[in-house]
């Protein structure tokens, strides 16, 4: 399963806002088009909007070869495409190795080939990098588990096969897997729509709860661990990931379930000393008031959106990354991992 198709002139993605009832692929040409498309949730999830901005790039670059100013309207593009979703680093992450293209290349006549080139070793990385955080998360568990996840961290939030999904997948393939419980979680119903549409897809065992559930389950010791996925990890382990997320590592720390994020490296952020500092986009309140444009709310009333929260690094049992599991404390072992393998 796949939600990003790329060539060297144009981006096709997967509608990620029209699954599962409708699979229509748009065509883009332009970086601003991306950019869009980002922030209007056609494509989502942290390593996917990397992928999709590595592309844009090279897409603007193929469109605009032989202008007089191409290298000022590629770091333009890239500056727009940064801004377009404010939490998932990982868009940052593929921007600065645009930049640094761009940079390292000299000859104007090459750079749509050089940022072709990066825009496909970024993707196919993400794809060699989830397998791995995969065998990583496997590695962890007995056989017979049951796990719980939050919003969509597969196939379509990334390049492929996924990040707390691919851990799900490798248990699976392994005969680990006994279940597994996906959240819908609220408000785009993530876990719903897209959890569900790639577990059935693969014929994993897996029950949709409602993100209020996740207490009741929890007690009926129904779970054995929750793996989720990531946005942006700070050096202190903090991790910012899909609203609802803190609220299942705290029940998860009192009923003593293990609380294991899944993430590629490019994920964690040592730029940022802790979750203070991530900044949490705040999205529409219609996306609460409302589902698939019906209101589900009276006239006038209003609401929050905070799009993503905050789970300090002392409720996270461990990191699963590609270089293998790391814990606590996250202020040394992030920066020893990160200085080791690169
Ligand atoms: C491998 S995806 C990791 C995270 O990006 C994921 O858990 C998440 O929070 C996605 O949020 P979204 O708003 O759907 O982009």
């Amino acid at each position: 399963m796949q939600a990003i198709r790329w060539r060297q002139d144009a981006l096709d993605l997967l509608d990620q806002t029209k699954l599962p009832q409708e699979e229509i692929w748009h065509t883009y040409q332009t970086a601003h088009d991306v950019a869009q498309a980002i922030r209007d949730m056609k494509v989502r999830g942290a390593p996917a909007i990397g992928t999709a901005g590595a592309f844009a790039v090279a897409v603007e670059a193929n469109r605009l070869q032989g202008s007089n100013n191409l290298r000022a309207q590629l770091l333009q593009a890239v500056a727009h495409l940064r801004q377009a979703r404010p939490t998932a680093v990982n868009l940052n992450w593929a921007m600065d190795r645009m930049e640094a293209v761009i940079a390292a290349t000299d000859d104007d006549t090459k750079l749509a080939e050089a940022l072709y080139a990066k825009a496909l070793q970024i993707a196919q990385d993400d794809l060699r990098v989830n397998r791995a955080i995969g065998d990583a998360g496997a590695a962890l568990f007995e056989t017979g588990v049951r796990i719980l996840t939050h919003c969509n961290t597969g196939s379509l939030a990334t390049t492929g096969y996924g990040t707390a999904l691919g851990v799900i997948r490798s248990l699976h393939a392994n005969g680990q897997l006994t279940h597994v419980f996906a959240d819908e979680t609220r408000p785009y119903l993530q876990g719903a729509r897209l959890t569900a549409y790639e577990l059935l897809h693969e014929g994993i065992p897996f029950d949709i709860v409602t993100d209020s559930m996740a207490g009741h389950l929890m007690q009926q010791q129904m779970v054995d661990a929750v793996v989720v996925g990531a946005d942006r990890i700070a050096k202190n382990g903090d991790t910012a990931n899909k609203i609802g997320t803190y609220a299942l590592a705290v029940l998860a720390r009192y009923h003593g379930i293990p609380f294991y994020v899944a993430a590629p490296t490019s994920t964690i952020d040592l730029a940022t000393t802790s979750g203070a500092d991530i900044p949490i986009e705040q999205r529409s309140a219609r996306e609460v008031t409302e589902i698939f444009g019906q209101s589900i709310a009276p006239v006038g009333a209003t609401a929050l959106h905070p799009a993503f929260d905050v789970t300090p690094g002392e409720l996270v049992t461990g990191i699963i990354t590609e270089f293998g599991v790391v814990r606590a404390p996250y202020e040394e072992s992030l920066p020893a991992l990160l200085k080791e393998e690169f």
